[in-house]
């Protein structure tokens, strides 16, 4: 299986990341290269843009591809989504400058638009039949406004400050986006996909959880056990002796800080809170 990713870029350390915590190691010195093994030999990691993951994955030179749902909407391939990512989350707002006279969709009509995403734009306008000329850029799209190019742009947004710094102001949403796992239709089933579909849920699930794991006196067992907000009941382990028994679970990590002083206060001891990798449900 060929997993395409970002090869560089704000996506991609953090897919780098998503892989390596799921256990999929990549091989040392990966990161200027165009592939990279993994620590299973059946899968491998292919470095490409963004932008071109879904034309990598329609085309079969991956099964799957890590990228933002708004290149997949831009390619304009029918893909199967497996995963939301929940990362590179952005807008792709129409925007238009705060002191001019376009507040509505509508007023775009007959004016000129610049973007990244044309084929979202084209759809977008099309959709309510509005007719607008759509011009295509390939960056620093928030200066077109200023410089007569365009009256208005379709782009990426997150914290706002760019559309900010460049006194634009939102006048609709697009699209709201983050980064999912997809998949050329024809694979979804193949037990290698399914594997990975699983390694990734599974850093997902562990995500603002934490291990904590205790002693306890076998008589304030019932006590520590309702100190412990459940992600189901706590494990049980007898210790040397009888008086003591071992208590682990799985808590919300922001659950930590009230829960071990209340469990100190019910005479738990020894408490240790540890990062979970993965939690496979
Ligand atoms: N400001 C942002 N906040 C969150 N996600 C973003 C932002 N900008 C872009 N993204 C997401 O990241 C994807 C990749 O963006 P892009 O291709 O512009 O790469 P980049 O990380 O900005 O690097 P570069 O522009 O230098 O190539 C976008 O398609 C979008 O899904
Ligand atoms: O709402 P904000 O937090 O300001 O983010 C929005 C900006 O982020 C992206 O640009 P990026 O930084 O990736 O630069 P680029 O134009 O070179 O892609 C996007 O194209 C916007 O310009
Ligand atoms: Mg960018």
């Amino acid at each position: 299986m060929r997993i395409a990713v970002p090869n560089k870029g704000r996506l991609h350390e953090p897919t780098i990341d998503l892989l390596e915590r799921a256990g999929l190691h990549l091989d040392n010195g990966a990161d200027r290269k165009l592939y990279a093994d993994t620590v299973d030999p059946d899968v491998t990691v292919l470095f490409a843009r963004a932008a071109d993951i879904p034309e990598y994955v329609r085309d079969g030179a991956a099964e799957v591809g890590i990228t933002g749902l708004d290149q997949v909407r831009e390619s304009g391939h029918r893909l199967a989504e497996l995963l939301d990512l929940e990362y590179g989350k952005c807008r792709l707002v129409l925007a238009a400058p705060e002191d001019g006279d376009i507040e509505s969709v509508e007023d775009v009509a007959g004016k000129t638009v610049a973007t990244e995403f044309p084929n979202i734009a084209r759809t977008y306008f099309d959709r309510q039949e509005i007719d607008t000329d759509v011009v295509e850029v390939t960056g620093a799209t928030e200066l077109t406004p200023h410089v007569e190019m365009a009256d208005a742009i379709i782009d990426i947004t997150s914290t706002g400050t760019t559309l900010r710094v460049n006194r634009l102001a939102i006048v609709d949403e697009v699209l709201s986006s983050s980064v999912r796992l997809f998949a050329r239709p024809e694979v979804v089933d193949e037990p290698k996909v399914a594997q990975l579909v699983m390694a990734l849920e599974s850093v997902r699930s562990a995500e603002g959880k934490r291990y904590l794991m205790m002693n306890a006196p076998r008589d304030k067992l019932d006590t520590v056990k309702d100190v412990i907000p459940g992600l189901g009941g706590p494990t049980v382990m007898d210790v040397a002796g009888d008086e003591t028994v071992a208590v682990h679970a799985v808590v919300d990590e922001r659950d930590v800080f009230e829960v071990v002083s209340d469990l100190k206060n019910v005479g738990a001891s020894g408490i240790l809170v540890t990062e979970i990798e993965r939690l496979v449900e």
